[in-house]
């Protein structure tokens, strides 16, 4: 998949606070990337940088050929994690004036309003003004904005935050649609269950350090391992001497037997005892929110400074 977006080596620093450490990684035409990581890791850093919203102490941002200050922004859309538009301003007005900002043809970005509005459950409120839009709404439209002028790029900074389901599944079609017409899609978003069902690739960051970056099934299969859920009468102690476990939660009639990696499933359940009260049982792998949490509160992959795991 052709590169669209490269980001090399990028260091940034706060007064004495390093915030970004080493960043790399690219962004394909067509693929949704998520970037990843707990409050303060630098997500939002990395993206102002790709920006152009300030500049990196070290290292490099490349679109298409062109880098840092020659990157033309207006093959670029941005949802920044700010929300906000100007508030006395009619839906149609704001959506124009950004259109125009980006140099794109105001007759054909008139029909996009339109059309994205209709999409968007937002039909007729083209001459509503801004402060008249609820906050799900206000959303909507400043999406709208980031997509107005069709960008190459697209760099959405927590969309899913403060949408209802039903608007969040609109913002997923659209996305992922967006990226099946070619767009390239950088992400950023701390719900992990979104991101499972919808990224490409994904680069996790803590401490302004990367410390995953691969394809969702690559990483899956290094850090999902399996786990065991066991409905029955049972206690902790009924769990102790079962091999290959690395830790076993217990919830009332609920037990969470979290494995060794490369478990083969098949054979390690021939490994449970006889006198296991078993009223339910279920494989498989844990999710991408467990992994995140592993990693943020660094459970199994504790890293050294400067280590990295992908
Ligand atoms: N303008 C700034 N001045 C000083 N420190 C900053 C500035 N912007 C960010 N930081 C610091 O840089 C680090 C990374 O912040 P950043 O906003 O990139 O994190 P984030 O991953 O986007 O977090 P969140 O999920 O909470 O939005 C934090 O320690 C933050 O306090």
């Amino acid at each position: 998949m052709e590169v669209m977006l490269t980001v090399e080596g990028l260091e940034k620093s706060f007064k004495d606070k390093k915030a970004l450490k080493n960043i790399s990684f690219d962004v394909r035409k067509g693929e949704i990337m998520a970037i990843l990581g707990p409050n303060g890791a630098g997500k939002s850093t990395t993206i102002r940088n790709i920006m152009g919203i300030m500049y990196p102490d070290e290292g490099s941002i490349t679109f298409h050929n062109h880098k840092g200050k020659g990157i033309p922004r207006n093959k670029i859309g941005y949802l920044p994690e700010e929300r906000g538009l100007y508030k006395n301003v009619k839906v149609m007005d704001i959506l124009l004036y950004l259109a125009d900002l980006k140099d794109y043809p105001l007759h054909r970005a008139k029909e996009r309003v339109l059309e994205y509005l209709k999409k968007f459950d937002l039909e007729g409120k083209e001459n509503v003004s801004v402060e008249e839009l609820s906050k799900g709404m206000g959303q909507k439209v400043q999406f709208i904005g980031a997509i107005i002028h069709e960008p190459e790029l697209l760099i959405l900074d927590e969309p899913f935050s403060g949408l209802d389901p039903v608007s969040q599944e609109i913002f997923k079609q659209e996305i992922r649609d967006l990226a099946n017409n070619g767009t390239a899609i950088l992400l950023s978003s701390h719900q992990m269950n979104l991101v499972e069902e919808m990224c490409d690739r994904l680069f996790m960051i803590q401490h302004g350090q990367k410390v995953i970056y691969g394809t969702l099934n690559d990483v899956k299969a290094e850090y999902a391992n399996f786990k065991c859920t066991i409905h029955g009468d049972n206690q902790i102690r009924d769990m102790e001497g079962i091999p290959r476990v690395q830790r076993v939660e217990q919830e009332s009639e609920h037990s969470i037997l979290y494995l060794d990696k490369d478990v083969e499933p098949i054979n390690w359940l021939k490994s449970l005892p006889n006198h296991l009260d078993v009223q339910e049982l279920k494989i498989n792998r844990t999710s991408l929110h467990e992994i995140f949490i592993d990693i943020a509160t660094n459970k199994n992959l504790v890293q050294e400074e400067g280590e990295s795991h992908a």
